[in-house]
């Protein structure tokens, strides 16, 4: 049987819901363990788990040039470094097992036990060992608000911004999946007016509403990536929030960048969605100018319409929907982003973790970060119980979803959730 692992007309044997995010279409790679205490590589389809290091034994994945344990294994690092050839078979020979006309494993009870699970009986993991993490700047509207807030309203943009994918390293040891919840950090910050710091906990702590790319080894040291050759390297994509304090920011990024700030965590997605699955949604990225240096031109579609939604939930309470913005109006693509980390040399290996940057939209609703949405502040944001929010409140829950839709498909991305707990260092 050859299949296409994204016509939009196949059905599974197994039974997916109306909107769900994982239609036969999608076919994610993750990290999940079973109520057996098993930690395994899987895919989803609708609310199931699949494991593939029980479809591997059992011979479903037989012409396919993986090693014995690839799949059995507690993150994706490994099955990475296979290469893209290998990842599109794999996401193929699973669109065909569980394609509606395919009997082999849906009419065997033992197999089928031992290889599908209830997506609520599994606990997803981180789906990365992260090396190394970076965090890109990408969205001009986001860089343009910061600027008027941050710096001169008459020259928002720094002079370098419409020439470089502009980054800064991460923390990796502190990307964590969703779920777990984070801690109000405590640090220095320079309160209004004062001209020494105090130390306490954040009181501006906000999201930062991205996406992330997942590498594969992409060069050797000293070697570069062509910018049209940068997507080759990229295993998948996933949601990302970069958790960020405002106030320990301010006082401390002054002149080498974020640090304490950002570093005490950044969630992500436990699924990661491949460019095969999002090809049916490439659209061009928005018109540079200036024209770039020639190692950023890129030719062709080079970005996915992926709709991002944030929600904030306090505490027992119900959520409110606080921005809608999308992947495709980041400025700098995925292909520039990874074609300038590499210009000088730079080696990126499987499992490295590239943010986005906070995408915002033109809209005030699209704004990615509490920081624009509420304008440093002083525009609160009313809730469904009454009260209001300018940066997040202890117990309150952040949730970001992503999907594509068309009229015929969606493919989505689930969600990253996490609450925030009161700050918890005593001083
Ligand atoms: O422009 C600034 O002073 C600060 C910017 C950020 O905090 C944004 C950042 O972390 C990068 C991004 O997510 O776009
Ligand atoms: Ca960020
Ligand atoms: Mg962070």
């Amino acid at each position: 049987m050859t299949i296409n692992a994204n016509d939009p007309n196949r059905k599974s044997w197994l039974n997916v819901e109306k909107n769900s995010d994982f239609p036969i279409q999608n076919i994610p790679f993750g990290v999940f363990i079973t109520q057996d205490d098993i930690i395994t590589i899987g895919t989803r389809i609708g609310n199931y788990a699949i494991d593939l290091s029980a479809l591997q034994m059992l011979g479903y994945f037989k012409g396919i040039d993986l090693t014995d344990d690839v799949f059995l294994q507690d993150s994706l690092n490994d099955f990475i470094s296979a290469g893209k050839k290998t990842w599109r078979a794999v996401r193929n020979r699973v669109a065909e097992i569980f394609d509606l006309n395919n009997l082999d494993l849906q009419n065997n009870e033992k197999h089928r036990d031992a290889v599908i699970f209830a997506i609520d009986s599994v606990e997803m993991q981180l789906p990365v060992l992260i090396g190394d993490y970076t965090d890109f700047y990408s969205s001009k509207e986001h860089a343009t608000n910061v600027g008027k807030m941050f710096r001169d309203p008459e020259n928002a943009l720094l002079p370098n911004w419409l020439h470089i994918p502009v980054g800064y390293h991460g923390r990796s040891s502190t990307v964590i999946p969703s779920g777990v919840p984070i801690k109000r950090p405590v640090g220095q910050t320079l309160p209004k007016g004062e001209t020494s710091p105090v130390f306490g906990p954040s009181k501006r702590l906000d999201f930062e509403l991205e996406t992330g790319f997942i590498t594969t080894d992409a060069n050797l040291l000293g070697e570069h990536i062509p910018v049209d050759e940068a997507e080759d390297h990229i295993f998948g994509m996933v949601l990302l929030n970069d958790w960020s304090a405002r106030d320990i920011q301010t006082w401390e990024y002054v002149p080498l960048g974020p640090f304490l700030a950002k570093n005490f965590a950044t969630s992500i997605s436990p699924w990661v969605i491949t460019l095969d699955a999002l090809e049916p949604f490439r659209v061009a990225s928005p018109a540079q100018s200036p024209t770039p240096l020639p190692y950023l031109q890129q030719s062709g579609n080079r970005t996915f319409d992926i709709k991002l939604e944030v929600y904030i939930t306090p505490k027992e309470k119900e959520s409110k929907l606080i921005c809608e913005s999308n992947f495709k109006y980041l400025y700098w693509t995925m292909s520039q982003q990874l074609a300038h980390h590499t210009i000088n040399g730079c080696k990126v290996n499987s499992g490295d973790l590239m943010g986005s940057g906070t995408i915002s939209g033109t809209e005030p609703n699209s704004y990615g970060s509490l920081l624009e949405l509420t304008w440093g502040g002083t525009k609160p944001i009313a809730l469904p119980d009454g009260s209001t929010r300018t940066f997040i409140e202890d117990y309150d829950t952040i949730t970001m979803k992503g999907y594509c839709q068309n009229s015929d498909i969606r493919i989505g991305f689930g969600e990253v959730s996490n609450m925030l707990l009161p700050a918890s260092v005593r001083f």
